[in-house]
């Protein structure tokens, strides 16, 4: 991993599937808020745990920093193949910070860019798996959906509640979930500011599977783990590919996937797949 002066700490007894990696920059600063580890049989996936259960994981400016630095460290680290977020079983993220954020003013929220810098989560090549128990509300839930992939556990309580004290989503709770579940379910929710229930969560399409809830975080690393046997080059193409739908016309979307579709054929790495395929024996992916 590209983090400068590295600590590694293997833990030993559930050594087999984890490392511990703490940052020790020579200003010994280290993460205040989250924890990273890699996971995986091959150690390929990086772990980003949201971790100020205090305050339920509430998205201070901190937290948001700390995910998007870890999130640029693992996404440089040619070990890592996906990545996955998650925060406790009690809350993934109950918002951005209330108490933090409550004397805003509009001209302070346009001089700082307020939560501006939240784009860069989405700014990941790899792919990103949000693995959600407990509360995901407001800026929790739009954490969540700017990931590429949501599994959530049975327990796990989504909703943009941001209605019920007096302002709008403003991580993109608006956007995503009216392209993800279309307009009635998004007016409803961001309407009322109710809560939704994982399984209504995967009813709508906002999350593709729920799992019990201790089970949550290990289906995630699981799934990681599988998309981490693909060609990396290959998963970044197709991961930009799936997301340019989000943002374009249709014929503009195939035309983008046509290029892209026809580039993969200037990579070794289709080569290899296709002749893996052919010599009915497993590719050798170069991530070339
Ligand atoms: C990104 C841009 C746009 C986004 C906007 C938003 O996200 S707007 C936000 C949208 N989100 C919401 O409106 C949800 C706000 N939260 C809730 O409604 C409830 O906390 C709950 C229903 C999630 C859990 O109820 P429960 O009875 O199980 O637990 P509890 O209530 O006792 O909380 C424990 C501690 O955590 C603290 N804390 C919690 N959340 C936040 C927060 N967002 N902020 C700060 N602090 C927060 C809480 O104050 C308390 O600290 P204290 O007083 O002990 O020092």
């Amino acid at each position: 991993m590209a983090f400068r002066s590295l600590r590694i700490i293997c833990r030993l007894g559930s050594m087999s599937n984890s490392v511990t990696v703490c940052r020790t920059f020579a200003s010994a600063q280290t993460y205040q808020n989250i924890l990273i580890e890699k996971k995986g049989e091959k150690q390929n996936v990086g772990l980003i745990t949201l971790n100020r259960p205090k305050a339920l994981n509430a998205l201070c400016g901190p937290l948001v920093s700390e995910v998007i630095e870890a999130l640029q460290e693992f996404d440089k680290d040619d070990s890592i193949a996906a990545i996955v977020l998650t925060g406790s079983e009690k809350a993934f993220a109950a918002g951005a910070d209330i108490k933090e954020m409550m004397n805003n003013s509009y001209s302070h929220n346009h001089k700082h860019g307020f939560i501006e810098n939240w784009s860069y989560i989405t700014k990941c090549k790899k792919p990103l798996i949000a693995a959600v128990n407990g509360y995901a509300l407001g800026g929790g839930c739009e954490l969540a959906m700017m990931c590429d992939i949501i599994y959530a556990g049975d327990t796990a309580k989504f909703g943009q509640p941001e209605i019920t004290i007096g302002t709008i989503p403003g991580g993109g709770g608006t956007q995503r979930i009216a392209r993800s579940c279309g307009k009635s379910k998004a007016m409803e929710i961001c309407l009322t500011g109710d809560q939704f229930t994982a399984q209504e969560a995967e009813k709508m399409g906002l999350v593709s599977k729920v799992f019990p809830a201790d089970q949550t975080v290990a289906e995630a690393i699981k799934l990681a783990e599988k998309i981490g046997r693909h060609s990396p080059l290959i998963t970044k193409l197709c991961k930009e590919a799936v997301n340019v739908a989000f943002e374009t016309s249709l014929q503009e979307g195939l035309r983008f996937e046509k290029s892209y579709f026809w580039g993969t054929f200037a990579t070794a790495d289709q080569k290899e797949g296709m002749a893996a395929f052919a010599g009915k024996r497993k590719p050798n992916f170069k991530n070339e």
